[in-house]
């Protein structure tokens, strides 16, 4: 470990290697995710003697369904989110997750027209299947968790196993494996052991006196960045912003939110004052990520608002965490902050993370005629500040 002198009253402290407590349950979380991605079956302990076997709803196909049954020579589920029951019309239900009972309907063109709103679908095609609770706690709740994770549509196929040694089994079948624990720890594990690992001066236009330092969790997993403006004095409230990734706002220029000038407004803000801290957190699309986010566009051309598509596609409203964000400034010794944000979420869930918000600052920039629906919903449905 090394300490980094900045030309600031911030210190930061660089990890030099990969750290040596890398927790074993991030690495097996980072590779069932990868595995997921690529259309493998993978394998979840519940440590009860039972195993959930699962496969991504998203880009399952016929012979990997038919793997999945032979694997665990039973009748695989569908599991969907309790938001997309909602909004297919099957009514309330009480946990977040939702099995489906297919039986032989167990496949892939109707697996996509029941996860995927973008798909045709008529509801006669699955009047007569059984829909029911899931336990928050359950394999199939984790194996929603895992979809998520991955940036998939959050829809999963499962099937339940008896397996006396899930060691052998997964070793045997070469499938990746990982507990329920793990998945539900996930998120809040992997923003705890975040570390400083690089940092660098990078002038902008608008704050020549910029410094970057990047944040990376033990299992190699999402990166999340801290700019660093002027010299801000951790003895005081830092005026700082969290900023969410927007690639299409942010970057290219996007009229449909207001991400972009926030950015640069921010930036500028900051400067302007004197100093503070920009943290860009890896959170594209509040958390459902960029392919998600488009998904939700193409339903929010349909009419829909941006909380609704969301449920449409079965996210919640929000999929944001900001654990990370508490973490980052921890490390670089931030007490209490001055927030830009429009968000009182925002400022409700810092707090519950222990960081004291002594001052939320307005953050508001000129609407256009793409993005006034947008702003219209998060301030009538979602609270923002106007
Ligand atoms: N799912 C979804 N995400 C969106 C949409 N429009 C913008 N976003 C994402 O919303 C996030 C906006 O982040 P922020 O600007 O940090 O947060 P905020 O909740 O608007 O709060 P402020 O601090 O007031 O800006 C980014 O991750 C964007 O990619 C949308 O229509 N759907
Ligand atoms: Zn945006």
């Amino acid at each position: 470990m090394s300490v980094i002198a900045m030309p600031h009253r911030l210190s930061i402290t660089l990890s030099e290697t990969k750290s040596a407590t890398t927790a074993p349950s991030l690495l097996a979380v980072d590779r069932a995710l990868s595995d997921l991605r690529r259309g493998q079956i993978v394998a979840i302990d519940n440590a009860n003697g039972l195993i959930t076997l699962v496969l991504a709803a998203e880009g399952a196909t016929k012979s990997t369904i038919q793997r999945l049954k032979d694997l665990s020579k039973g009748q695989p589920d569908l599991i969907i989110t309790a938001a997309r029951a909602h909004t297919l019309g099957l009514g309330i239900f009480k946990y977040k997750a939702v099995r489906a009972k297919m039986g032989k309907a167990l496949r892939p063109d109707l697996i996509e027209s029941l996860v995927n709103p973008l798909a045709e679908f008529s509801k006669n095609d699955f009047f007569d299947i059984p829909f029911e609770d899931i336990d928050l706690d359950s394999g199939e709740s984790a194996a929603i968790g895992l979809t998520k994770l991955s940036r998939l549509l959050p829809a999963a196929i499962t099937v339940n196993l008896p397996v006396d040694d899930f060691k052998s089994f997964i070793s045997a079948e070469n499938l990746m494996g990982v507990t329920n624990h793990d998945i539900f720890g996930y998120e809040e594990a992997a923003a705890r052991s975040l570390r400083a690992v690089s940092d660098a001066q990078v002038p902008l236009a608008d704050a020549p006196q910029t410094k970057m330092v990047a944040f990376r969790p033990a299992d190699g997993g999402i990166e999340h960045i801290a700019i660093i403006i002027g010299e801000p004095n951790p003895n005081e409230p830092v005026l700082i912003r969290i900023h969410s990734e927007c690639f299409t706002g942010d970057l290219v220029g996007s009229l449909r939110c207001d991400c972009g000038d926030q950015l640069r407004g921010a930036i500028k803000a900051i400067a302007d004052h004197g100093s503070g801290i920009l943290l860009y957190l890896a959170q594209e699309g509040r958390g459902i990520g960029l392919i998600n986010k488009l998904r939700a566009y193409k339903l929010q051309d349909t009419g829909l608002d941006t909380f609704d598509a969301n449920e449409q596609l079965g996210f919640d409203a929000d999929e944001r965490v900001y654990i990370p964000a508490a973490q980052m400034l921890d490390h670089l010794g931030v007490k209490q902050v001055r927030l830009m944000t429009n968000n009182p979420e925002k400022v409700k869930v810092l707090g519950t993370c222990h960081v004291d918000v002594v001052e939320r600052v307005e953050h508001a920039f000129e609407t256009n005629k793409h993005n006034e629906p947008y702003l219209f919903a998060k301030a009538t449905k979602g609270g923002h500040y106007l």
